[in-house]
This record gives structure tokens, C-alpha cells and sequence, in this order.
């Protein structure tokens, strides 16, 4: 039996939802992680300082008993989104980081940005006072392939902004692709990438070989395998820009197996088993520490976790439920397609 004992570990990209869905998922990831950054595409988004703090009331309140789980709220950004407003909410602890969402790029995101030129005043503001932007880097234009528009985000969107404001600090949300691995670790300064966990795992064959597979579909979509191993090499290095947002999204069966299924992947529950795994194929477990636990604090200026969490290699697959039942519905969790054998405690 091999076991690891890291610094609990933190989620820097985290999808929490509302209501129902939030009491169900939410004791799924404060089992395992002491903080998550939460993400504001609800409907309607979380737009305004005021409506930051009364989602963190309504997480809070949500939480199991004796739990002391810390959601680390962000803005949603629109084109009307007040500076002096989001000064405030960071000068006052309340957020740690505004999303861009290209309008119309993923799940709850027609509130997004169309016009860069709208947003320069909130991200000039934010360039100021060190505040991050964490982007979903995806363009949205009908005629650019879905399997390309992370890289043309990049070119067209990202780099032009960055050289346009380059003290603002930005966080490539769920990289999927080398162009965004090469980007990153070509940048001296102010950018890092969060990747999740099943982009380490799964490519589009996974998702689209021997039948569809709804529970893989997510945005961006999974690549081709030498985007993987990309992602794999850069996850598993110890490098400090990169670190762990499990973009855990859940859904609920009926809404993710119909003719027009959401994208999103649930990972919640079996994160660090799967990490795990990962890092010990590539015989880095050494450096999980780093990618769950150290380099998402050191970017967000923020204190590592005092506590710990031992995971534990067993002799037989651990069972982790298919499904997690929620008010609203059943939401089915990642299956990485193979036994896990790690458990976190
Ligand atoms: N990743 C996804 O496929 N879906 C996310 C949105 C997002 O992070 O893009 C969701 O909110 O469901
Ligand atoms: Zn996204
Ligand atoms: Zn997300």
C-alpha cells in the first residue's frame, strides 16, 4: 500500500450552481477541498458585489455541518460592469477574481463579453490593483472549427489584450490544447492555466469512438491525444503556473442525455483519486502537491492550506458512486474508464 500525504488541496475552478443543485454537489467537493474559486455563470449571472456576497450567504448556508469550506467568489463580467464596484469587492476580500466569458462561448454565457473595448475600463481597473481575470479562452465565431478555438483565441483575443494591458493578471481557464500549454509557458509574467482533471484523462476519441459519450462532453471539448499529453507533461511538472480547476459542472442526467445535451463534466467526488492516479503513471506523485495545493495560492496571493489530506493506494478498486442524487435530479460523475484505486482522507 503507497500513500501521499499533501497540503489539502484547493479547486480553482469550480462550478457550484444554485438551490437544489448546490446542496447536492456542494458537500461533494468541501469533503476534499478546503477552497474553490467559485464560478458566477448562474442565470441570471453574478454580476455586482451585491450579488457575490448573497451567493456566498447562500454557500455558506449550503454547507454540511462543521464544515469549513471557503468559496472564494468571482464576477461575472458583462459590458456594463462597474470598476469602482469590483475594486471594492476585492479591496474588501469579498472576490479574488472576475470571469470573462466570450458572449455565447459555453454554458450561461450570453451575458458575456462581444466588445473588448467595453470591458477596458473594469480590466484597466483591474490591472491596477492586481485583481485576476480568469477567461474562458474560446473564440465564438460560427465559421472557426470547435476544435480550433482555443488556439484562435489566443491569437486573435488573448494576445492582443495582453499586450494591450500587460500588468493585468490572467488565468487561462481549463486549457485544452498545446498552443495553450506553449502559450503560457512562454509568458515571463502575470499568466497562468488551470487544467482539470478529466482533460488529463480523456481525449475526443474517448468522447466520440464506439458510440457518444454525453458524460465526456464538455467545453472546450476534448482534443487529440497529443494535446493530452501536453496537458499531462505541464500538469505533472511542478511548474508553478499551472494548477488544478476541476471545472466540475454538473448537470443533471435529463438535461445532459437529450437532442441538445449541456456540456460539462462532474468530478467533484473522485478528483484526487483520479490526480492520483495520473501522477503516478507519470511517475510524478511527487509533484501533485505542487499542482493541487501550492501553485493556485502562490498565484492568488494567497496562504497554502494548513490542513492536510493522505491518499492512500488500495489493494482493490475503490467504489465511487455513479451518480450523485440531488434535488433536481441525478448528476452522473466522471468515470475515467478505468479502477481507481486511491482514496483521500
Ligand atoms: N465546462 C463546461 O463544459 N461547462 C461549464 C461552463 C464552462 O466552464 O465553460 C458549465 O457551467 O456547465
Ligand atoms: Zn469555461
Ligand atoms: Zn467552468
Amino acid at each position: 500500500m503507497t500513500s501521499l500525504t499533501i497540503r489539502r488541496p484547493d479547486d480553482w475552478h469550480l462550478h457550484l450552481r444554485d438551490g437544489d443543485m448546490l446542496r447536492g454537489v456542494l458537500p461533494e467537493t468541501s469533503r476534499d477541498f478546503a477552497r474553490a474559486i467559485v464560478m458566477p455563470n448562474l442565470v441570471p449571472p453574478v454580476v455586482t458585489a451585491k450579488d457575490a456576497a448573497a451567493y456566498k450567504d447562500r454557500i455558506l448556508a449550503a454547507l454540511p455541518a462543521g464544515s469549513d469550506f471557503q468559496p472564494l467568489m468571482t464576477l461575472y463580467l458583462t459590458e456594463t460592469t462597474d470598476p469602482a464596484d469590483v475594486a471594492a469587492a476585492y479591496a474588501d476580500g469579498l472576490i479574488h477574481a472576475v470571469k470573462l466569458y466570450p458572449a455565447g462561448a459555453t454554458t450561461n454565457s450570453a451575458s458575456g463579453v462581444k466588445d473588448i473595448n467595453k470591458a477596458m475600463p473594469v480590466l484597466e481597473k483591474m490591472a491596477e490593483i492586481g485583481l485576476p481575470m480568469c477567461v474562458h479562452g474560446e473564440v465564438t465565431d460560427a465559421d472557426v472549427d470547435i476544435f480550433d478555438r482555443e488556439a484562435v483565441f489566443i491569437d486573435t483575443k488573448l494576445d492582443p489584450l495582453r499586450r494591450r494591458l500587460p500588468e493585468l493578471r490572467v488565468v487561462m481557464e481549463h486549457v485544452t490544447t498545446s498552443d495553450g500549454i506553449d502559450y503560457i509557458s512562454e509568458a515571463e509574467e502575470n499568466l497562468a492555466g488551470t487544467i482539470t482533471t478529466h482533460h488529463l484523462i480523456i481525449n475526443r476519441n474517448h468522447l466520440l469512438v464506439g458510440g457518444i459519450k454525453p458524460h465526456y462532453y464538455c467545453l472546450p471539448v476534448a482534443k487529440r491525444e497529443e494535446h493530452r499529453l501536453a496537458l499531462r507533461s505541464a500538469a505533472t511538472s511542478g511548474d508553478e503556473r499551472f494548477f488544478l480547476g476541476t471545472d466540475s459542472a454538473p448537470h443533471t442526467d435529463p438535461n445532459k442525455l437529450c437532442d441538445c445535451g449541456c456540456a460539462g463534466v462532474f468530478s467533484a467526488t473522485n478528483t484526487m483519486a483520479c490526480l492520483a492516479h495520473v501522477f503516478e503513471e507519470e511517475n510524478r506523485l511527487d509533484n501533485l502537491e505542487a499542482f493541487a495545493s501550492l501553485n493556485g495560492p502562490a498565484y492568488y496571493k494567497l496562504p497554502v492550506n494548513e490542513g492536510t489530506m493522505t491518499l492512500t493506494k488500495q489493494d482493490s478498486p475503490v467504489a465511487y458512486p455513479k451518480t450523485i442524487e440531488t434535488g433536481e435530479g441525478p448528476v452522473t460523475l466522471f468515470d475515467p474508464g478505468f479502477p481507481l484505486y486511491w482514496s483521500a482522507s
